[in-house]
């Protein structure tokens, strides 16, 4: 359940400028999508150029993409700590609050973003609103799939199992469990739905990410508008 709202060029613009973020000696946490991919092939092009860099990748994709591009890889549990996090999201509101989890990683991503001193979002304009009203992913152990459907259902949300496109059966997330993307509507209150979905036993995680942005880098057609948490 990928957005598509925006365009390359626009994406390009955000993952590049905040790239530039990035000093010397960095840890910096790669996220995952195609707004972030343009931020990690900047990194590998500024690694080609002589910055010393380490960067944590948040998946699969981000890790071969990484190293692909050239940029020295560890683990979250291989460094004391992450200078900064450049990751996407499905949405974000104006109290930088955000969506994550359309391409399955939120796991990792919140793991890695979270531990940073710094996380930046970069993202194209069709992903700022209002408020948040996409599905929520919500990554769930495979046999507490059924148990946690109703869970959902009760705290007012209409989950769905995700589905793989090109094969038959559900998505399976790099960390082998299944995902529901469930609709709230409008989340009147992000943080009390996120308290939660947390304690739902069998919930691995779930992709609304409150109080964790620091900071915005949305590409327009021809700029970087910046947005920062107050
Ligand atoms: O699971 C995927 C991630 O949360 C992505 O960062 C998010 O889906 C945004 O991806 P994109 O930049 O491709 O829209």
């Amino acid at each position: 359940m990928k957005t598509t709202g925006g365009t390359d060029d626009q994406k390009r613009r955000a993952g590049e400028r905040a790239a530039e973020l990035v000093s010397d000696g960095d840890v910096v946490g790669l996220g995952t999508g195609s707004t972030a991919a343009h931020a990690i092939r900047a990194l590998g092009q500024a690694v080609d150029d002589g910055l010393d860099l380490r960067g944590v990748p948040t998946s699969f994709d981000s890790r071969a993409l990484a190293r692909e591009a050239g940029i020295p890889l560890r683990s979250l549990d291989e460094v004391d700590g992450v200078d900064l996090a450049i990751d996407g999201a499905d949405q974000v509101d104006e109290d930088l609050q955000a969506i994550k989890g359309g391409g399955a990683a939120h796991a990792r991503e919140k793991v890695v973003d979270a531990a940073a001193d710094r996380f930046v979002v970069v993202a194209d304009p069709s992903k700022v609103t209002e408020a948040l009203s996409r599905p929520v992913p919500v990554e769930v152990l495979p046999d507490a799939h059924a148990a946690v459907e109703r869970d959902l259902t009760d705290l007012g949300g209409e989950p769905t199992l995700r589905r793989a496109e090109r094969k038959d059966g559900p998505v399976v997330t790099d960390n082998g469990n299944l995902l529901f993307d469930c609709d709230f509507g409008v989340v009147d209150d992000p943080a009390s739905l996120a308290t939660g979905l947390s304690g739902l036993p069998g919930v691995v995680e779930h992709g609304l990410f409150v109080g964790l942005v620091d900071t915005v880098y949305v590409g327009t057609d021809d700029d970087v508008e910046v947005r920062r948490r107050e």
